[in-house]
């Protein structure tokens, strides 16, 4: 502009007013562009031309990564979905469909995302919301559209996630009946922050973001910046487009509460405070009181949590797809943390990890143990989500001791000069079929650390075997004989085998000898502290371990917002063997026998007890009541902590230095400059096959299954594509959709999709489901076949051949896929004569049925809890909310400033 103005000018002595106004229009463009807050929404304005579409723009410039591989997804595709949504919104779903979305069952990969859209219609609807707090059907259709169209096309933090997240917690509010105990409000704000909770995510986490210095980083502060970012576009969403804000008609009281609600729950998903939610969570549940707002926040942070990582207690073909999802996003970053040097998150290398190891380490360390904690509080959660992950953990213990065997095999073959590592039950891919396919195997439960192997007892040499206790090795042993996912509820005490993470196996069975997990990941991944190393020489090399997601996070979080509306600096770690030692003993501690006292002086209260230490040397690094910061003083870093033991206070003062150093520094030069240079890492989205998992690179009879249950990926719509066939649509356009969404609903058609007849006589080989289903159900006790092994490369969704055919097959015979989906769900609920198909597809009226809408029509269902007043304030709890002046500072001990980061939460740290 500014050349072109010169041009002018010297061309004709003056600027023409036209282009003067030009360059306004430039100068304030860039300033929207520059401002990120103007980019994190597409605009609605920008593209209302289409169809009323809420928003389906391109966003020209990401705040949530460098180099941002992901994007999304394309407009048109988009505008697409929401006219199709509006065409079906006044469908319902029929009864069928409507139990098994109560299910963990369900599947989302079967329906087209429209109809998903759908379906979290129906959820509202059928908790009552709409009608009890004044949303029209058109406004929360426009939510929810607004919510997809926010949501990235990036492989595992994407719409389809939230759905399963929120039909999680549709599940267990209906299966625990929490409606009436937690309240109306609460349910609200469970289900819309379970939708909202990752809006935006780049596909890089919170790790990257600070490592990289990304733009929302460095906007907030390192602190949950992903959480913070997704209850921002909540909120945008829907101030930006009033036509979509379902909170429009709450009284202020109310908004308030919903608004602090959803913070709380959104901000909870951080996994870098997951002990510190837990451990908050135990200490309430044997006093646990549903009149108290402060333990109704805490039971709902934990139940977002459990939702959030819920997939694995959805059944295998279900919850492998969405892992093989995760470790492509998880690759795809730590390819672009190598590409621009920064340093690899661990737990996400395609160098060190492998399915069951991954698995070993998430659902033993972090999802049991949360899973569990709820399960003390609600244990008709038992059935539906707890035992279902008991049996992944086994399965994929399984998987992990039969690659160790495997590799011990390999080891003795290639030291006495022996020849092929196949046969004798060893597969190409390194598993060990005896291992894998004798569910009385005893190799996943031998006492002592012994593996058997073609009846030889191999005596492992490592700790990481002696580090279970009796208790585990008991259940392992009683499981290894269980033939069903009926569970008999019997003593079992999770605790957590020690997974195997030094080595990854490739698709030949190759082992790839990786280097100390810690030594490679600086600044944040990291235990740079000698006394650590010291620490960990009892810890061999078979036994050396990724440290979890939960730990990379905490650390990755400088200041570590507690609960109680101030923060901590987090106290490291002593040590990976530590922090296993205190997994594994204390919860047996802390529970009942108090033993976990420890760590703090005064029987405070907070935190501590997922992780209070085998050892009373031992850290917790829960923030504990009293004492919640480090003081880094030099006089004060000689005394020790007040609430705890600290016979490692010195060495932690160091390691703290250290680490906080490192974490603001980045990695790179060592002084804090990450290595620039870097040329962007233009790492698009691996494939599926680039997923490492035990198995790499061959068909299997699992990945042929696999490949019939998640189905038609190829727009998702394949499997939905028979039901709309069928619906046909009502012809009514998206406009007119909208106008006549009310609670009287229109005229919408009624039609069952199949009757209860048709399914009571489908036949099983009616679908490639339903070998699906024969072959799974066939198999009861573990979540796979026998001999089933991974195959990440036959798992590409969408692939054309079977889902065309299924496709086909399913306008032929949809009610009979259907109700062999049903039949294969290991755990899932038995077809039953009343299943009514697909959908019905009618309108509220037509059905005689309450459907909520405008405001007064309908009534909520259930037996609802005392109107919807119980929420709680924001960082309530034990916790005592504070008010302060955002932005305020004070010093509060030599060398600590608090500054307060908004209402209610101050964060803490060293001057
Ligand atoms: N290794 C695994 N990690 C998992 C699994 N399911 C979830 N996760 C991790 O938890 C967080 C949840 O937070 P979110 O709000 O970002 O979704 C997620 O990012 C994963 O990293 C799992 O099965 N295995
Ligand atoms: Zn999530």
């Amino acid at each position: 502009m500014e050349n072109l103005e010169q041009q002018l000018r010297s061309a004709s002595g003056e600027v023409p007013d036209v282009v003067k106004e030009l360059r306004q229009e430039v100068e304030a463009l860039r300033n929207r562009l520059q401002n990120p807050e103007n980019l994190t929404l597409r605009k609605t304005s920008q593209d209302s031309s289409a169809s009323n579409t809420p928003s389906t723009s391109k966003r020209k410039k990401r705040v949530t990564g460098k180099h941002q591989p992901y994007g999304r997804r394309d407009p048109d595709s988009a505008r697409q979905v929401y006219n199709k949504f509006m065409e079906i919104s006044e469908g319902s779903a029929c009864e069928g469909v409507r139990k098994w979305l109560r299910q963990a069952t369900f599947e989302s990969d079967a329906w087209s995302d429209e109809e998903l859209l759908l379906l979290l219609q129906h959820i509202y609807v059928d908790l009552g919301l709409p009608s009890r707090f004044g949303i029209s059907m058109p406004v929360l259709r426009r939510f929810l559209f607004a919510v997809y169209d926010n949501y990235n096309d990036v492989p595992f933090h994407n719409f389809r996630h939230c759905f399963c997240v929120a039909q999680m917690m549709y599940a267990m509010i209906c299966k625990a009946e929490l409606m009436p105990r937690i309240g109306e409000l609460e349910t609200f704000i469970l289900i819309t922050s379970c939708i909202c909770h990752d809006l935006d995510h780049p596909g890089y986490n919170n790790i990257y973001q600070i490592n990289a210095r990304t733009e929302l980083a460095l906007r907030y502060n390192d602190i949950s910046p992903l959480e913070n970012h997704h209850c921002s576009v909540t909120f945008r969403i829907l101030e930006e487009d009033p036509e979509s804000d379902i909170f429009a008609n709450l009284s202020p009281t109310d908004y308030r509460k919903v608004r602090e609600g959803v913070i709380r729950c959104i901000l909870a998903t951080d996994m870098a405070r997951h002990n510190e939610i837990l451990a908050q969570f135990r200490e309430i549940i044997p006093i646990f009181d549903y009149e108290n707002p402060a333990h109704i926040n805490l039971l709902s942070m934990v139940l977002i949590k459990v939702a959030d990582i819920s997939n694995e207690a959805r059944p295998m073909n279900v919850a492998e797809p969405w892992l093989d999802r995760l470790l492509q996003e998880f690759f795809s970053q730590s390819d672009a943390e190598k590409m621009e040097g920064l340093p690899v998150t661990p737990f996400m290398d395609r160098d060190k990890v492998t399915k069951p190891s991954s698995q070993c380490s998430f659902i033993g360390y972090v999802l049991l143990p949360l899973f569990e904690a709820l399960g003390d509080l609600l244990p008709e959660l038992d059935d539906l989500i707890i035992i279902p992950v008991r049996e992944a953990l086994d399965y994929y213990r399984r998987l992990n001791e039969a690659a160790k065997d495997e590799r011990h095999r390999r080891s003795v073959d290639a030291a006495s000069g022996g020849g092929s590592c196949k046969g004798d039950g060893g597969t190409e891919d390194g598993m060990t079929h005896s291992a894998l396919l004798d569910p009385n195997s005893t190799s996943s439960a031998a006492p002592s650390g012994g593996h058997t192997y073609g009846g030889n007892v191999l005596t492992k040499s490592g700790s990481a075997h002696s580090m279970r206790s009796k208790r585990s090795l008991q259940w392992m042993r009683s499981h290894s004989h269980s033939h069903s996912r009926s569970y008999d509820g019997g003593d079992y005490e999770p605790v957590p085998q020690i997974p195997e993470k030094s080595r990854s196996i490739d698709a030949t069975g190759e082992e790839t000898l990786t280097e100390g997990i810690l030594a490679e990941n600086r600044p944040i991944n990291e235990e740079a502290d000698e006394e650590e190393s010291s620490e960990e020489e009892d810890v061999d090399e078979e036994g050396e371990e990724t440290v979890t997601e939960v730990e990379v996070s905490e650390k990755a979080l400088k200041f570590k917002i507690s609960t109680e509306g101030s923060s901590t600096i987090v106290l490291p770690p002593t040590g990976v063997r530590k922090r296993r030692e205190s997994r594994v003993e204390g919860r047996v501690k802390t529970d009942d026998e108090g033993e976990g006292e420890t760590n703090t002086s005064g029987g405070g209260k907070a935190g501590g007890t997922q992780d209070v230490p085998a050892e009373p040397s031992s850290q917790s690094t829960a923030p504990q009541d009293g004492d919640r910061t480090l003081d880094l003083t030099e006089e004060n870093s000689q005394q020790p902590c007040r609430s705890q033991k600290n016979h490692h206070h010195s060495s932690i003062m160091s390691r703290l230095r250290h680490f906080t150093e490192r974490l603001s520094l980045g990695g790179g030069d060592g002084h804090g400059r990450r290595e620039g240079g870097l040329s962007p890492p233009n790492t698009p989205p691996r494939p599926h096959s680039d997923c490492s998992g035990a198995s790499r690179g061959r068909a299997s009879p699992l990945a042929m299954q696999r490949k019939t249950a998640s189905l038609g990926r190829e727009g998702h719509g394949k499997v939905g594509r028979g039901w709309r066939a069928l619906v046909g649509g009502k012809g009514g356009n998206s406009s007119a959709a909208e106008g006549g969404g009310d609670s009287t609903g229109s005229t919408g058609s009624f039609l069952a999709a199949c009757s209860p007849e048709e399914l009571g006589n489908g036949t099983a080989g009616a679908s490639p489901s339903a070998a699906s289903s024969t072959s799974s159900s066939s198999v009861q006790p573990l979540r796979r076949k026998k001999g089933q092994e991974r195959d990440v490369e036959e798992e590409i969704p969408g692939e054309g051949s079977l889902a065309r055919s299924l496709d086909s097959m399913l306008q032929r015979d949809h009610c009979k896929w259907w109700q062999h989906q049903k039949i294969g769900r290991s755990g899932g609920p038995s077809p039953s004569s009343k299943q009514r198909g697909f959908f019905s597809f009618s309108s509220a009226r037509s059905r005689g049925e309450k459907q909520a809408g405008g405001r007064g029509g309908g009534e909520a269902r259930g037996s609802i809890g005392s109107g919807g007043s119980k929420g709680p304030p924001l960082l309530g709890g034990s916790i005592r909310r504070r008010k302060h002046n955002i932005g305020s500072q004070k010093v509060t001990g030599p060398g600590k400033v608090s500054v307060v980061l908004a209402d209610g939460v101050a964060c803490e740290s060293a001057n």
